[in-house]
């Protein structure tokens, strides 16, 4: 089980880019907060504004107005440096396209996610995680000599080597067939029964039907936030 999960906490959040004429407002008056391990599902179109939202959750950004909180820890009012550090025992990212070093093999990929959190016992953590995701026997091959399921297994064994307690996922399942996908979404599921929080990004309406809870944004403001409709449904349920 990882340590007690820090809260995720935003007030009246808003992000605006650029200025003038061609500024684009990109997330407007946005409360969310996410106590305690669970699984949710951030769903919305195109340009509504997931991206963003995922970046000031995962102290990647700061917002333009409100406060942004994880554990506590005001981001809007830290240096870059203490966000950093916040970030780095904090949260741990999966990308849409995998984004894996493609010099490095699976366990090198996976091995960074561990150095860059300080891990101790950094090499067994490494197989530990790499047998996790049942890709032990594949640890010596490059991403480009595995499936892109497999890639994104590696990706988020990478996320899970950090031992970071929040794990925030963009449109994971977004470049894989539908049964890949699914076995994503597994795996990701899973990991609240370690005791983590798991936030999917993603425009697929479907996914949303195995979350503990639906935040629904559209043009940039949360719109219904809430288990979802007629209730959760098991992972075999789901069809796109
Ligand atoms: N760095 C930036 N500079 C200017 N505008 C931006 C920037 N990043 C995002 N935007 C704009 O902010 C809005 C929200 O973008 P965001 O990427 O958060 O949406 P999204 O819901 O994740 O979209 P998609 O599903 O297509 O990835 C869009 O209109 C986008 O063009």
């Amino acid at each position: 089980m990882v340590p007690v999960v820090p809260r995720i906490d935003l007030c009246g959040v808003g992000k605006h880019y650029g200025g003038g004429e061609a500024g684009v407002t990109a997330l407007e008056d946005v409360d969310l907060r996410v106590e305690g391990s669970a699984f949710v599902v951030v769903l919305g179109p195109s340009g509504c504004g997931k991206t963003t939202l995922l970046n000031l959750v995962g102290a990647l950004d700061i917002p333009t107005a409100g406060t942004v909180r994880l554990g506590g820890a005001d981001l809007t009012r830290s240096s870059q440096r203490e966000r950093r550090e916040i970030r780095r025992h904090t949260v741990s990212f999966v990308f849409q396209s995998f984004n894996l070093f493609p010099a490095l093999t699976a366990r090198e990929n996976v091995r960074f996610g561990a150095d860059v959190a300080g891990r101790p016992r950094a090499r067994e953590v490494t197989e530990e995680v790499l047998d996790g995701v049942g890709l032990a026997p594949r640890g010596d091959h490059f991403p480009h000599q595995l499936s892109g399921g497999e890639q994104q297994r590696v990706a988020i064994a990478r996320a899970l080597a950090t031992g970071n307690p929040i794990l925030l996922a963009d449109e994971p399942t977004g470049e894989l067939d539908f049964h890949t996908g699914v076995q994503i979404l597994v795996l990701l599921e899973a990991q609240t029964a370690a005791g983590r929080t798991v936030v999917v990004v993603t425009h697929n309406r479907e996914i949303a039907r195995i979350a503990d809870r639906v935040v629904e944004l559209s043009s940039g403001r949360i719109v219904t936030d809430g288990p979802p409709p007629g209730g959760r449904v098991p992972v075999g349920d789901l069809r796109w």
